[in-house]
């Protein structure tokens, strides 16, 4: 190997955490290397919230269009032109790629092509070359994750269905999570025939009770075919397409794609953690402090491969933080993983930030927590033959009603949340929700408008 270049911190991942974490310390005038096998953006840019983003957009043009009748519209009937969706889609993608490479570029970050691996806790090997730096920040992320299950390659994940070109007609989902949800609204929001199935007996099963509850009610009037719960044994393959076979001996099919949404998997293996001392879990997850440290000093990780809220906005804002107590004296500078907002582009979507009406009871006690909530067919479906349900629930703790959690689901929750979650990190009572003029007419302006707690109604 010839002798090793030296920079002052070396990211393994240009994704979301990785160049957040790069672009802060260049900014620092640190000499900054990013190493990346793929595309610059990591899984958001390149095979997660952006492509969704688009289909989902794509799949609510379908409801509006479908739902333009009833108010005065003449009927469109023509089907998607998937393919010219995906070009679409696909440039779009490559626009983004294309720009991180000019900007890393613009900003001096020297981009490395190819799998890092640690061969101390100071040096980082690339094919044969060898890189050193006292700081070493690992975002290397995950990829979807497949159970050793017969047959198991039958199914696709999501980066498969990125990779689709025509649209399947028959498809199941297994796991009914965010990635489950959010390809089964899209699919059968052009048409296709989705059954989705899960095995717990909810879909979101971390979210609020009543927000899961009417995320599924709006899931079956969408016409998604539910399982649940359901235990996958094997997936088999004939002429007539692909089934699944339960534990229970059931079989489902067929199906023109199988789709495997049941959780991601930390891409920690074969980094060099040995080499470096550095701890993993037997799940692969890299354990660190509130400082993002792992137990090797110098060494530090970010974003999913932690197993805090895999998120992108997470990933950027620890990696900014770091950047910030690395490199700017910042020496308590860390992000604060309480009350995260998260949304899950369902149709209508589902967002939420803080407790859960079960958790705040578990940490307050049934006595300290009052709850509001609300559910209404919006004014949006005031001329349409169906229309999805929205809920809303504030969960409030202490006499003086401090909301500590806010749950949504319906349309324009995606929106409605960033605001609302100001307010719950902020810290802010119902008096203090209910002391705001409502905008009217709006879904959110419930949220304001909500007079009597729940248990004594
Ligand atoms: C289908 C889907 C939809 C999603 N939608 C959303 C959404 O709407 N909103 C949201 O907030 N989050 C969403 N997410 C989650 C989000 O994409 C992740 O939380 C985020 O990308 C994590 O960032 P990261 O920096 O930890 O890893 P990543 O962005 O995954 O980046 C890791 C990078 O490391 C690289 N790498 C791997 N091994 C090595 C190695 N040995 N050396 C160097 N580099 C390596 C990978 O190629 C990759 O580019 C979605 C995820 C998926 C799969
Ligand atoms: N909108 C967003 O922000 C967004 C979108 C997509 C993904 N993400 C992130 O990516 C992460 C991974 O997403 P995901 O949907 O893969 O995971 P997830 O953890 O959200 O959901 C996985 C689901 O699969 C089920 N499951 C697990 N094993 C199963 C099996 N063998 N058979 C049937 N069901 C099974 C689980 O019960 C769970 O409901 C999420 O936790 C989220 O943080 C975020």
């Amino acid at each position: 190997m010839s002798t090793a270049v030296e920079f002052d911190l070396i990211v393994l991942g240009g994704g979301s955490g990785g160049l957040a974490v790069a672009e802060r310390a260049v900014q620092y005038g640190q000499r900054v290397a990013v190493i990346e096998p793929a595309h610059l953006g990591g899984t958001c840019v390149n095979l997660g919230c952006v492509p969704k983003k688009v289909m989902w957009y794509a799949a609510n043009m379908a409801h509006t269009r479908h739902e333009a009748e009833g108010w005065g519209f003449a009927a469109v009937h023509d089907q998607i032109d998937f393919g010219k969706l995906v070009a679409g889609r696909n440039q779009f993608v490559d626009n983004i790629r294309s720009y991180w490479g000019g900007y890393a570029n613009e900003l001096g970050i020297t981009v490395i092509q190819g799998k890092g691996v640690l061969t101390s806790a100071s040096t980082v090997a690339v094919n044969d070359q060898t890189y050193t730096a006292p700081h070493i920040v690992l975002s290397t992320g995950g990829v979807p994750f497949v159970p050793p299950v017969p047959g198991k390659e039958l199914g696709i994940t999501s980066d498969g269905f990125f990779d689709l070109t025509a649209q399947p007609a028959r498809v199941a989902v297994i796991g009914g999570g965010y990635i489950g949800v959010e390809l089964a609204g899209v699919l059968r929001s052009f048409g296709s025939e989705v059954t989705l199935l899960d095995m717990l007996d909810s879909v979101i099963a971390p979210f609020d009770s009543m927000i899961r509850e009417v995320a599924t009610e709006n899931l079956r009037t969408l016409g998604v075919e539910m399982r649940l719960p359901f235990r996958v044994q094997a997936l088999t393959e004939t002429a007539e397409g692909k089934f699944i076979t339960s534990a229970a001996d059931e079989q489902l099919g067929p199906f023109d794609e199988i789709i495997w949404a049941v959780g991601r998997a930390p891409n920690t293996r074969a980094l060099g953690l040995d080499a470096a001392g550095v701890t993993v879990q037997p799940n692969g997850i890299i354990p660190t402090d509130d400082y993002q440290n792992t137990n090797v000093p110098g060494v530090y990780a970010i974003g999913d491969i932690t197993g805090r809220a895999p998120l992108t906005p997470v990933a950027i804002a620890a990696g900014r933080q770091l950047a910030e107590r690395l490199f700017n004296g910042r020496a308590q500078a860390r992000l604060d993983y309480n009350t995260i907002p998260t949304v899950v582009f369902a149709h209508p979507p589902i967002g939420t930030v803080g407790l859960t009406e079960e958790a705040a009871r578990a940490e307050f006690g049934d006595q300290a927590v009052t709850i509001f909530e609300t559910r209404f067919t919006p004014m949006r479906y005031a001329l349409s033959a169906h229309g999805f349900k929205t809920a809303m629930k504030l969960v409030c703790v202490d006499e003086e009603q401090r909301v500590v959690g806010l749950h949504l689901v319906g349309d324009g929750a995606d929106e409605m949340l960033q605001g609302f979650a100001v307010a719950v990190k902020a810290g802010l009572t119902k008096a203090q929700f209910d002391a705001t003029v409502a905008i009217h007419p709006t879904s959110s302006e419930e949220l304001v408008t909500m007079k009597t707690p729940r248990d004594s109604a």
